[in-house]
């Protein structure tokens, strides 16, 4: 068991630090670049193995400078994380974020891919769980932009701050800490 990280913010790693207190051998694992602790650190282009499957590394920065995007060795599906969400995109306006970083991961990383690469994302605020990389190419409202428009919009959206990304993560939860819960 290892949980995949695909960036260091506190509504994705919390997880990891629990499933390894829980489960002997389970392993955390998130990109050198987000500086997180964690049990496996991984970079762009690498792959990490199960069963007859693999999933590469695509390092898709902008969200967070650390943001990975696991893609199957198949390229049939993608996990995005925050970079790319359906008809969205991950913000950019904290912690190292940067919107002009996110839209070259995005078109690089990510819209390379075949179009019926399914698009898995960490987030979706409108019930929707699944997309193509084709739809996105073609329908995100952002990713569509020229560059130039989309760091424009970005750095307008407005949106309130989440209200847990700032608290700080106990010991016992965090990515790669052996703490087990008192
Ligand atoms: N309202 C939610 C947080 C909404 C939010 O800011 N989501 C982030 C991902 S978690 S850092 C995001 O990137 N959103 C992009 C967007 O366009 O909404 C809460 O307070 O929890």
């Amino acid at each position: 068991m290892a949980p995949l990280n695909t960036h260091c913010h506190a509504d994705h790693i919390t997880g990891s630090g629990l499933l390894r207190s829980l489960l002997p051998g389970c392993q955390s694992v998130i990109s050198r670049r987000s500086g997180a602790q964690a049990d496996l650190h991984i970079e762009d282009g690498q792959s990490i193995h199960f069963g007859r499957f693999a999933l590469e590394i695509r390092a898709s920065p902008g969200h967070t400078p650390g943001c990975v995007t696991f893609v199957l060795n198949d390229h049939s599906m993608a996990f995005t994380g925050d970079a790319l969400l359906i008809r969205g995109c991950g913000r950019t306006d904290f912690q190292q974020g940067c919107a002009k970083t996110l839209y070259r991961s995005v078109h690089e990383k990510i819209f390379t891919l075949p179009g019926d690469c399914l698009i898995y994302p960490a987030h979706d605020y409108h019930g929707l769980t699944v997309s193509t990389v084709e739809e996105e190419r073609t329908l995100n409202p952002r990713l569509t932009l020229s560059c130039e428009e989309f760091v424009k919009v970005m750095d307008n959206l407005n949106l309130p701050k989440p209200q847990q990304i700032d608290v700080a993560v106990p010991a016992n939860m965090r990515c790669g800490v052996q703490t087990p819960p008192s």
